[in-house]
């Protein structure tokens, strides 16, 4: 289930959607290569507190990807203590809109996690917040339940319905561009494979 859409990868699975399933491009891996694919479960975080990502550990299911609201806040709500404690859950990832800090340790980890900043600054604990309630990550509805699928492209959310659809779509995609790319190293050209000699100018 989770190893196609990260062959697929999250360009081809965005074109391949049709849909508005991209989360901001201000997300970024925390180190390079770090990629994942799961069941999101959401989480809402107030500024500068992760107490909800201790509770939502309690809740994860083996192969879940924290989706974490934090209201891309730059504080370091996640590190190599949460990455320890999530591994030894089976989780899968994180994405957040906030910091994550130990980021070389993650790396050693193989913990991939996905935020808007790096961020050394610690968080208090105070607003449990939500765990698995809908949440906006910068504009994108994510519910629990929802694929996830994160790579060094990009972050796309899938709802799970689309999910077989956008998978045959992506396959088709590919075995299209690799016939085409076949045709390139020949040195067909794009203008010609894409049909674009002869698009109409702008009035
Ligand atoms: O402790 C925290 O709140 C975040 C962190 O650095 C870790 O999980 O190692
Ligand atoms: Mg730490």
């Amino acid at each position: 289930m989770t190893a196609e859409p990260l062959e697929l990868g999250t360009a081809t699975l965005f074109e391949a959607s049709g849909l508005p399933c991209d989360l901001d491009p201000a997300f970024r891996p925390v180190w390079p290569g770090a990629r994942v694919a799961g069941r999101a479960l959401t989480v809402q975080a107030a500024e500068g507190d992760n107490l909800p990502l201790h509770w939502a550990l309690e809740e994860a299911e083996p192969g879940d990807v924290l989706v974490v609201d934090a209201g891309g806040a730059r504080f370091g709500y996640w590190g190599e203590v949460l990455a320890v404690a999530a591994e030894a859950r089976g989780v899968a990832g994180l994405v957040i809109d906030g910091g994550v800090r130990d980021t070389a340790r993650l790396r050693e980890l193989g913990f991939p996690a996905f935020g808007t900043h790096i961020a050394i600054r610690g968080t208090g604990k105070r607003w449990r917040g939500t765990v698995g309630a809908p949440i906006v990550m910068r504009g994108r509805p994510v519910r629990t339940g929802d694929l996830v699928v994160a790579d060094e492209d990009g972050i796309v959310v899938l709802p799970e319905a689309v999910v077989p659809g956008v998978l045959a779509a992506g396959r088709e995609r590919v075995a299209k561009e690799e016939a085409f790319m076949a045709r390139l190293r020949e040195g067909e050209l794009t203008l010609d494979l894409y049909g674009m000699r002869d698009l109409p100018e702008l009035p």
